[in-house]
């Protein structure tokens, strides 16, 4: 029996999200093309065979600006630490930057870790364009065990990853039931489906504004339960943004999201969902810790 744990790095928006899915082959952590969609540490699990592969999906690591952005940077730098294998992520159709420079000299920080650079979104790239980039790792990012090419969202050379990361799975025990994917709680899983409806519909300022609650579940013997969630902003505007002219986009959220819930639960509910407004909530620490972060804090 062996396993390993394998944490997911890279820079706001390179497609760790994806990668961790297709890689589990379940849907474990939302995506949206908005940066900083990943706020907490997520694990993945995928086993086959005697092989368990436990991949900790982080938020994008990147020079915090508040509490909450603090405690995403702080989660993934944390995870690093705890690993079998670094698995650094980068977008390939952009340049190497000072953030992606900002993420190597956290992986660095983890000494003796090995590390594995993995050029994503190959499905936009030329062959030539491919080599650069892998010239390109070399020459700013220093050397790593290996260099992979993939294109998570179509699942090309994502199988190889598989194969790759085996060599560094540890002989012992299985950390989670064969048939487990994710050690996140359901309330979590299902306040997230709501806040993935809300980032793919809204653009702007408004996805890093949003927090959602679970604030009630009424469970019925007979007929449907009902799960009643506020949505949190930061503005009235914001408010108005999501409720939308007669508020049809959150009825438009509501359904999305209801039949996701659903389709988790394996039965139908009711969903309502209300929007508030919290000022300036990610700067607030009691808040943060009410909706669940910084809850691992010592
Ligand atoms: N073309 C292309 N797009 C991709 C690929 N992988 C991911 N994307 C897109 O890139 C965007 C970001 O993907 P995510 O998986 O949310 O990225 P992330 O690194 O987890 O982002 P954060 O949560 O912000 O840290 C989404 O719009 C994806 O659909 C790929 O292989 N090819």
């Amino acid at each position: 029996m062996k396993s390993g744990f394998i944490a997911m790095v890279g820079r706001p928006n390179v497609g760790k999200s994806t990668l961790t899915n297709k890689l589990v082959k379940e849907k474990v952590a939302i995506v949206s093309n908005k940066a900083g969609t990943t706020r907490d540490q997520i694990k993945g699990i995928f086993t086959k065979g005697d092989s368990q592969y436990i991949f900790v999906d982080t938020p994008g690591i990147h020079k915090p600006k508040h509490l909450l952005g603090e405690h995403m940077t702080d989660v993934a730098i944390r995870t690093l630490k705890e690993v079998e294998v670094i698995l650094f992520i980068l977008d390939g159709t952009q340049e190497i930057s000072t953030g992606d420079m900002f993420v190597m000299e956290k992986i660095l920080e983890a000494k003796g870790t090995p590390r594995i650079a993995v050029i994503n979104k190959i499905d936009l790239l030329s062959d030539d364009e491919i080599e650069n980039k892998k010239k390109e790792i070399k020459e700013k990012l220093g050397e790593f065990d290996r260099i992979i090419t993939l294109s998570a969202e179509y699942g090309i050379g994502t199988e190889k990853v598989l194969k790759v990361l085996e060599n560094y799975l540890v002989e012992g025990v299985m950390y989670y039931p064969e048939d487990m994917y994710t050690d996140m709680p359901i309330y979590k899983i299902i306040s997230e489906i709501v806040r993935e409806k809300i980032l793919i519909k809204t653009k702007d300022e408004i996805p890093h504004s949003v927090a959602i609650e679970i604030i009630n579940v009424t469970r019925r013997n007979k007929g449907k339960d009902k799960y009643e969630i506020n949505i949190y902003v930061e503005r009235n505007s914001q408010k108005g943004i999501i409720i939308g002219k007669n508020g049809k986009l959150l009825k438009e959220i509501g359904t999305e999201a209801r039949k996701d819930i659903e389709e988790l639960l394996g039965k139908e509910i009711y969903l309502n969902l209300w929007v508030k407004v919290k000022e300036k909530w990610r700067k607030k620490k009691p808040f943060l810790k009410e909706l669940g972060y910084f809850i691992n804090e010592e």
